[in-house]
């Protein structure tokens, strides 16, 4: 699949967004920062990453999701949980870094930060009906209605 992709930071010229392996389902994204950026313990902030990317087609989204090795080994994960990328976004792709950690985290200029994933979407339409036509299963049942383990 082809996305187009706008690279507004001239430092990404030399560091293009790439699989890592043939086989890697996320893309990592870099922090376009001029100076070393510190989170505090519990901070967060908005963090460029020079990048644009409209994906133009409905069934289509992006999701930004954290580093394995940064979420777990430093805390440093999103202030949004998971960013959704719309398909008709065009503006610059944004990572909320959140230094969930209670340690003080320096993010350097260009380092990877997070990481996109390209997925498939469906856009429902819904019809509105007083009752379900057939009864499930599960009905309601949920929070662990089926047991623990
Ligand atoms: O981590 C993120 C999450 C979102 N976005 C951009 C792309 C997305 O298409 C747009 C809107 O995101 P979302 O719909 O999640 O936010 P919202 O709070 O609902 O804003 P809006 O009212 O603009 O839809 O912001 C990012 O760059 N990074
Ligand atoms: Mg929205």
């Amino acid at each position: 699949m082809h996305i187009d992709l706008k690279v507004l930071d001239e430092r990404l010229r030399e560091q293009p967004p790439a699989y890592a392996t043939p086989g890697s389902a996320g893309l990592d994204l870099r922090a376009c920062l001029d100076a070393p950026l510190t989170l505090a313990p519990n901070a967060w902030q908005l963090v460029p990453t020079g990048l644009a990317i409209h994906l133009a087609d409905p069934g289509f989204a992006a999701m930004i999701l954290p580093r394995s090795g940064l979420g777990h080994k430093h805390g440093i994960v999103l202030g949004n949980l998971v960013g959704l990328i719309d398909s008709d976004y065009q503006g610059q792709l944004m990572v909320s870094a959140w230094n969930r950690s209670d340690v003080p985290f320096t993010i350097e200029p260009m380092e990877r930060i997070a990481q996109m994933v390209i997925v498939p979407v469906v856009q429902a339409s819904f019809r509105v009906v007083n009752d379900f036509a057939e009864a499930s299963e599960r009905g309601s049942g949920g929070y662990g209605s089926t047991g623990r383990g």
